[in-house]
This record gives structure tokens, sequence and C-alpha cells, in this order.
């Protein structure tokens, strides 16, 4: 790994130096060759496995843990920071940098009552999903590899440790602008550091004044909805996010208690800890525009109110235009050419009626999607409509369907489109579970099996079929604790 250490020379300030503390008997659990290539490895080898388990040092990296605060489920939290989460430095790779982190790597000065660890299946699962959302075109932070260990932790029973190697475009977080904002008293020099350092690594096309700050915030909104309008349209519910979770980037960023859908449920939650459902699944769009308002404030002593108000007014319409693409695109409709808003507001119609229908036939997400790249969008009959109890209701959706779509002049092409836009496959909380308890049981085949299944999450794999079935019933609507 050839590092650059920008944030770490240009920044002193915003972290702390911190020494891992190694991992007893580490090894690979997981490697990800596409997440190898973006930094530049070719193998997996020992000298590596020993340093991302923190047991030796890797030439080149420094040891640090950033500081940033966050509102954690609507109260603000002073001080965050990772505590858990050690980063190395920037990797140069052949199309730009990654930060590398390590977490789960041990405790540090941010780390309260924690222990600085990481369980098996959390790391695992955060390597499985980051991966999964990268095929599935989502943006997200990547994972290099998860390394296992001897090392016991207590959660609710003993586990054993375990490390993902994270890598993220950037690990700046909305918390960060909180921190320096509202924590640490007069620090708008900091804040304008923090801002200007933001620009100059990832908006090289904006400058460090005051039209480029009120660009940029317009790019934080539009990216921040677009992330939502995404999660939305493939079914995902993130299930934590609190501000110190939000990629200033827009990417998918902290995976905890996430889940995709199986059944269609709009008010879904994932979080154990989340009872009043703040973060259910149809929250997630107001609840992106609530954290953006809280990174807002937190920008004041640099843009003016009035630019941010702007900006925060675009949210809405940058989020639902997306949003509105992706589902033309499921459903196999094309935008006509005049009365756009009439047309928005119908298909944004069929839409949101088909997802009601799913939900009042209990219908699984993906797989209903999934049917139309089986369609024939001409014909009343089809094995979508036989997943339906409530036919009298599915088929007047289907006319009103139809009636938009008009005619498909090539219908295997139109079918083989749909399938580029729905996936077979996603990482169901079953099949993460699956493939924990069989590591648990030290076999990591049926984990790299996954692995490379959700690499393709479009293609047919009919050696894997049964990776594309509804939750067996033990493993319908799991939902996972913050513990992890
Ligand atoms: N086991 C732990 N030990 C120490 N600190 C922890 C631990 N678990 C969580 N934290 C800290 O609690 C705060 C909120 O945790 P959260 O679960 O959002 O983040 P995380 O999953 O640990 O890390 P990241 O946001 O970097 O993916 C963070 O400051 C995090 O570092
Ligand atoms: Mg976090």
């Amino acid at each position: 790994m050839r590092f650059k250490q920008d944030f770490f020379t240009q920044l002193p300030g915003f972290y702390s130096q911190v020494q891992p503390l190694g991992l007893s008997n580490p090894h690979w659990l997981a490697w990800s060759q596409d997440g190898a290539q973006l930094i530049g490895l070719q193998q997996p080898d020992d000298n590596l496995l020993q340093g991302l388990a923190g047991n030796a040092k890797l030439e080149g990296a420094r040891y640090y843990a950033q500081v940033y605060s966050g509102h954690q489920f609507g109260g603000y939290s002073p001080r965050l920071g990772d505590g858990r989460s050690i980063i190395l430095g920037e990797a140069m790779g052949p199309d730009g940098a990654w930060d590398v982190a390590l977490k789960g790597a041990g405790p540090t000065p941010y780390s309260r009552q924690g222990d600085g660890r990481a369980v098996m299946r959390s790391a695992v699962r955060e390597f499985l999903v980051s991966e999964a959302l990268h095929h599935l075109q989502v943006p997200t932070t990547r994972a290099l590899a998860v390394i296992g260990s001897d090392l016991p932790v207590w959660r609710e029973t003993q586990e054993s440790a375990a490390i993902t190697v994270r890598l993220a475009r950037s690990h700046i977080r909305f918390g960060h602008f909180e921190y320096f904002c509202h924590s640490e008293r007069g620090a708008t020099a900091k804040l304008t550091q923090l801002l200007n350092f933001t620009l100059e690594q990832h908006y090289p096309h904006l400058s460090c004044d005051a039209a480029g700050y009120r660009a940029w915030f317009r790019q934080v909104v539009r990216d921040t909805a677009r992330l939502v309008a995404h999660w939305q349209a493939v079914g995902f519910a993130h299930g934590v996010m609190n501000t110190d979770n939000m990629s200033i980037l827009g990417d998918s960023f902290d995976f905890g208690p996430f889940a995709f859908l199986d059944t269609f449920k709009e008010d879904f939650i994932c979080n154990h800890s989340d009872p009043e459902g703040r973060y259910a699944f149809g929250q997630q769009p107001g609840i992106g525009l609530w954290n953006l308002q809280r990174l807002a404030q937190a920008l004041t002593p640099l843009i003016p109110s009035d630019d941010l108000i702007a900006a925060l007014n675009s949210y809405q319409g940058e989020l639902v235009q997306h949003y509105l693409q992706l589902m033309r695109a499921k459903l196999g409709l094309t935008p006509g050419a005049d009365n756009q808003t009439q047309q928005d507001e119908t298909d944004l119609q069929l839409v949101g009626e088909l997802t009601v229908l799913m939900e009042q036939n209990q219908l699984d997400y993906t797989n209903t999607w999934r049917r139309f790249g089986s369609l024939d969008p001409g014909s009343k009959h089809s094995s979508l409509r036989d997943d339906f109890t409530h036919l009298a209701a599915f088929d007047s959706w289907f006319g009103r369907y139809q009636a938009r779509l008009g005619q498909v002049a090539d219908v295997p092409r139109w079918q083989a489109e749909r399938n580029r836009v729905n996936p077979k496959y996603i990482l169901r909380n079953y099949l993460a579970q699956e493939a924990i308890v069989a590591v648990e049981a030290g076999d990591t085949g049926p984990l790299t099996v996954l692995h490379q299944l959700l690499r393709r999450p479009f293609d047919e794999q009919p050696e894997h079929e049964a990776f594309a079935k509804r939750p067996p019933e033990w493993g319908q609507g799991l939902i996972m604790s913050c513990s992890s």
C-alpha cells in the first residue's frame, strides 16, 4: 500500500494519534479483490494480515482517530469521535485515494465506556453490505477484508473480536462540522480549515471562497438526496441515520442494524434500539433533510443563512426526481417530451400505488420487481399478477400501467433492460446470518459464496437460485441490535 497522509499532515488538531493493540491469532475471514484493486493491492499475504490486525506497523501508515460529534436519535452528543476505528491514511489507487480504516482495532481516546472492538458478526455484515450496495450501484464506503481472531469480547454473551478493513473516499461526516461549530469554542478558523480541506480534496472544481462554499453545500444536499432516493428505490433501511453516520460525500456509511426489505413495509424498523421508528424505512427521506438542517446549522459561521436555506429547499425536488428516475427504470417507463409535471405526478402515483399493493398483499419487494423482467407488457396475464391476492385492485393498477407504458416494440429487449435494474439477489438478513453461523463453526465457505453472489446481483445465477428466496420463518423480520 502506498499512503499519502493529507488529513494527518494538514489537519493536526482534528484527530488523536493512537496505537492499535493488535489481535491474537489473526486470520482472514473475507477478502475483496474488488476492494484490493481500488488501492492497487494484488493478493492477501501474511505481512498485510499482521499489519491490518494491528500487530505490526505497515510502512507509510499513520495511526489516528478523528474527532467528531453528532446528533444521535435527535439529541446532540458533543463529543464522539472514532471510538473503535483507527485510520491509517489515504492509500493511493489507480483511480484515486481511499482512506483505510481498521474498524474494531481497539480503544482510542474517544472510546468512552466502549472496548474499541467489533464482534465478528458485525464485521462480516459491514463487509458484505458495503460490497453488496456497491454492486447495486448505490454510493457507499467499501471493504477490503474481515480479519477474525481469538480475542474474546463481551456483548450480551462472549463473542470473538474482528476487524473490518474499511475503504472510504473520505471519513469526514456531518458530525465533523458540528464538532468544530458547537463543541470547540471559537473554532471558526478550524471550521474553515476543515471546509477548505474538504473542497481541495473532493471538490477540486470549487474555489475556497463564498461562491465555492455555496455551490459545495448545494452539492452536499443533492448527493444526500440522491443517496436516500437510491436507498428507497432498492429497499434498503440504514437503521442508524445519526449525523455522525452521514458521509459528507453522500456515501452509505457505518453499517449496523441495517436491512434490505423482504416483505414490503413502509414503516419497517430494522433497529432493535429504535422502538419509535425514528429511522424506519419510510422515514429516511425526512431524516435525510433533518440531518442536512443540522449540518447547515453548523455551517452558519461560514455560509449565509439565505444560501443554506435555498440549498435545503432543493432537497425534496432532488430526491423525488432521482427516485422517479430510478423507479421509472424499474417499471420500464420513459419520460415523455411534454407536460413533465403532469407525467411526474402520474408516474409517482403509479409507483406509490404499487408499493401499497405490495404491502397489502405482503409481497417481497425485490422479487416483485424482478417479475418485470419476465413480463409481457401487452398481456393481462403474468406471473406478476399470480403473486397478488387482491386481484381486482391489481388489475386496475395494471390497466393504468399498461396505458401509460403504451406499445413496447421489442419485448425481449425491454425485459432484459428490466433485469439490469431490478436485482435478483440482495443481502437478505437471513443470508448474512447463515454465513455468520458457518463462520462461527469455522467454515468461511458460505461467506465467500455469498460475497461472490452479491457481486453480480442482476445476473441469473441458476446454481444459487435458493438465495433469491424469501426468508424462511426463522429469518423473517430479523431485527438487529446496535450492540456490535
Ligand atoms: N465498542 C465500542 N468501543 C468504543 N467506542 C464505540 C464502540 N461502539 C461504538 N463506539 C463509538 O460510539 C459512537 C457511535 O457508534 P456507531 O455505532 O455510530 O459507530 P461505529 O459503528 O462504531 O463506527 P463508524 O461510524 O466509524 O462506522 C462512535 O463514536 C463510535 O466510535
Ligand atoms: Mg458510527
